[in-house]
């Protein structure tokens, strides 16, 4: 798959173990950056990488902040983004098979990078189941053009 991958300055380091973790598993990562650890605004690249997913230069994204929370709720003010943030495997996995997420968020501050790293497999892992769950994305979808 082909990844996009942001982060601030918190998600920095735990994002280049994720990228590396990533490339092992044959993935292609494409990094929107924050580039170090100097203090930054998650928003930034929260858009950066959701545009990149609704454009479909991207399969999907990760987004790495202090909690995961402020890159979940700026990625999911764009149209067609389904960001979830996830601090275990279950949800991560139940995301993709009910929710049809496309953005994983994590906190580098909630959890280590072992844990993280098992979220991201479980996550990328699993696959959207539809039927029942498809008319639930697609009242989602009717709130979103109701905003447009
Ligand atoms: O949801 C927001 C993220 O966790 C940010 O990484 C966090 O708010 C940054 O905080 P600070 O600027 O105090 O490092």
């Amino acid at each position: 798959m082909r990844i996009g991958i942001g982060n601030d300055h918190v998600g920095y380091a735990l994002k280049l173990e994720i990228a590396e973790h990533l490339k092992k598993l044959g993935h292609e990562v494409v990094d929107f950056g924050h580039h170090s650890t100097e203090r930054t605004d998650y928003p930034i690249y929260a858009k950066m990488v959701a545009d990149a997913v609704t454009e479909k230069k991207v399969d999907c994204g990760i987004l790495i902040c202090g909690t995961g929370v402020g890159m979940a709720i700026a990625a999911n003010k764009v149209g067609g983004i389904r960001a979830v943030v996830c601090s275990e495997p279950y949800s991560a996995k139940l995301s993709k098979q009910h929710n049809n997420t496309n953005i994983l968020t994590l906190g580098a501050r909630v959890v280590g990078s072992e844990l993280a790293k098992m979220i991201v497999e479980e996550w990328l892992g699993a696959e959207y189941e539809a039927g029942r769950h498809a008319r639930r994305l697609e009242m989602i979808e009717e709130m979103e053009k109701r905003q447009r």
